[in-house]
């Protein structure tokens, strides 16, 4: 009670996912920085979700699935004696491609694996020359009369201009859904959710791994002993004073409600730069006018267990028109995008892709109404009008997938966001700043701690 505590810190960071806990690690271990952590949950990791089966101890991860060994991933796994494997740990299981709005087969065939592993290294030779530009972040994207016009056409016309059509279910099954109805969606921005190292990654140019015991979480939990104190947990900035000298925050912990201020040297924001969340940061209009052209995608993973599903099974919503061979066919989001076995007794993971204004009961809703829609039409064991999807867990993901209009790309928008970064002592790295993978965060937080250490 009284006066708030206060830490004075060389760093803050806000957001304690992929980006904000790795850099808080470095910062602190590596580079010898005092740090502290803002967590709004009460635990690290962010997006990654590993479920443990209470009665065998099993792990299964609903959210994050594997790393990319992007430069020095598996390096940073083996700081925390973490023992990492090849990751694949999925059963074979059975694709049946339904339309979720009809409950309707759909007769679709992809590819032989080995005509889509070979369009994906044919995408990956397409794509290459332009990778410093778009990853691991933006700092070298072109002036605006320099960008490839090939960025800004839909990625279904990218890929048919060409000939990389048999690429597309891969690329849209793995990541590329992410995005929604990927076909449509400008192709830079496609490829920030499939780009140069998921292609690397699936036709075994770069390795793909996971912790062998404990699931994911695993590694954010040994982050977190590290770290220890430095974390300030269930708590978010509710008051902030950004000057070119640093930074003054107020933190509420949402279980005592207790205030902390914390004065830094610097901030650096590894969360989306959505309204509800730069609210306390004390944006200037500038800066808003910016961050606020993004929109988002939201994602939505949960784990179901109604027996009624078979197992081995991967029930795949395809519009109708993608039959027989149409690849570049995908659903709109809000949609289901697929309930898959996972080989844990009858659980299912279900992948849920929303679009900027999703919430969480919405897309339990669009689960529920799916599922009866396959009750319905017999796709299911037993033909039965109604029941209940039962949640052994669920997660918002969301907001992610941050993209602007391609009129907003040409007038600039990348030199404008990227002017941010440093002004005000702060400095900004998540998806939104860089793309959507744990480990391409890590290397894009590599090139950005040089940069904040600067004068510290
Ligand atoms: C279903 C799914 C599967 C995925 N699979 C993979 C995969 O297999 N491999 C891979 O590399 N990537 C995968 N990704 C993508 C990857 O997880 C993300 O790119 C990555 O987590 C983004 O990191 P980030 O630091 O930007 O955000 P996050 O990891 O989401 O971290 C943000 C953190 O900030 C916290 N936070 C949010 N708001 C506030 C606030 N206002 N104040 C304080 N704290 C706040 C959150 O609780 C969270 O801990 C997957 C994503 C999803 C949704």
């Amino acid at each position: 009670t009284g006066l708030p505590d206060v830490l004075h810190r060389d760093v803050v960071v806000i957001g304690g996912g992929a980006s904000g806990a790795y850099a808080a690690v470095r910062l602190r271990d590596d580079f010898n920085k005092s740090i502290a952590l803002i967590e709004k949950r009460d635990r690290l990791g962010g997006m990654v979700n590993t479920y443990v089966d209470e009665k065998t101890g099993a792990t299964y991860d609903y959210g994050v699935q594997s790393f990319l060994n992007v430069s020095k991933a598996a390096e940073f796994f083996a700081r925390f004696n973490i023992s990492i494997g090849s990751g694949s740990t999925s059963p074979s299981l059975i694709t049946e491609y339904i339309d979720f709005n009809t409950g309707k087969k759909v007769d679709f065939t992809p590819p032989s694996s080995s005509k889509q592993l070979a369009a994906i290294a044919k995408f990956l030779k397409v794509i290459e020359p332009w990778e410093s530009m778009l990853s691991p972040g933006y700092w070298n994207f072109p002036q605006t009369n320099n960008i490839p016009e090939d960025f800004l056409i839909p990625f279904g016309e990218f890929l048919t201009k060409y000939g990389l059509e048999d690429g597309a279910p891969l690329i849209y099954s793995t990541t590329g859904l992410g995005v929604g109805n990927m076909s449509e969606v400008a192709t830079m921005f496609a490829l920030q959710s499939f780009g140069w190292d998921m292609a690397r990654g699936m036709t075994g140019k770069m390795g793909l791994f996971s912790p062998t015991s404990g699931g994911n979480q695993a590694l954010y939990n040994a982050i977190a002993k590290n770290l220890g104190d430095d974390v300030l947990y269930s708590s978010t900035v509710i008051d902030s004073r950004r000057t070119e000298f640093g930074v003054s925050l107020a933190v509420r912990n949402h279980k005592t409600n207790k205030v902390t201020r914390i004065i830094a040297r610097r901030l650096l924001v590894a969360i989306e730069p959505t309204e509800v969340n730069m609210k306390p940061l004390d944006l200037s209009p500038s800066e808003w006018n910016t961050l606020s052209k993004f929109t988002y995608s939201n994602e939505f993973t949960g784990l179901v267990d109604n027996a009624v599903f078979n197992t081995s099974y991967y029930y795949f919503n395809l519009p109708s028109t993608a039959a027989p061979n149409h690849y570049l066919v995908f659903q709109d989001e809000p949609m289901v995008a697929s309930f898959q076995y996972t080989g844990l007794e009858h659980l299912f993971r279900v992948m849920i892709i929303g679009n900027t204004t999703s919430t969480a009961d919405e897309a339990k809703v669009l689960a529920q109404n799916s599922f009866n829609t396959l009750l319905k039409s017999g796709r299911l064991s037993k033909s039965i009008r109604d029941q209940k999807l039962s949640w052994a867990a669920f997660s918002m993901h969301g907001p992610m997938h941050a993209r602007v209009s391609v009129d907003q790309v040409k007038c600039g928008f990348f030199q404008d966001l990227y002017k941010l970064q440093g002004a005000r002592s702060t400095w900004w790295t998540g998806g939104a700043f860089s793309a959507n993978f744990q480990t391409q965060l890590w290397q894009f937080d590599d090139g950005l701690i040089p940069k904040i250490l600067e004068g510290l």
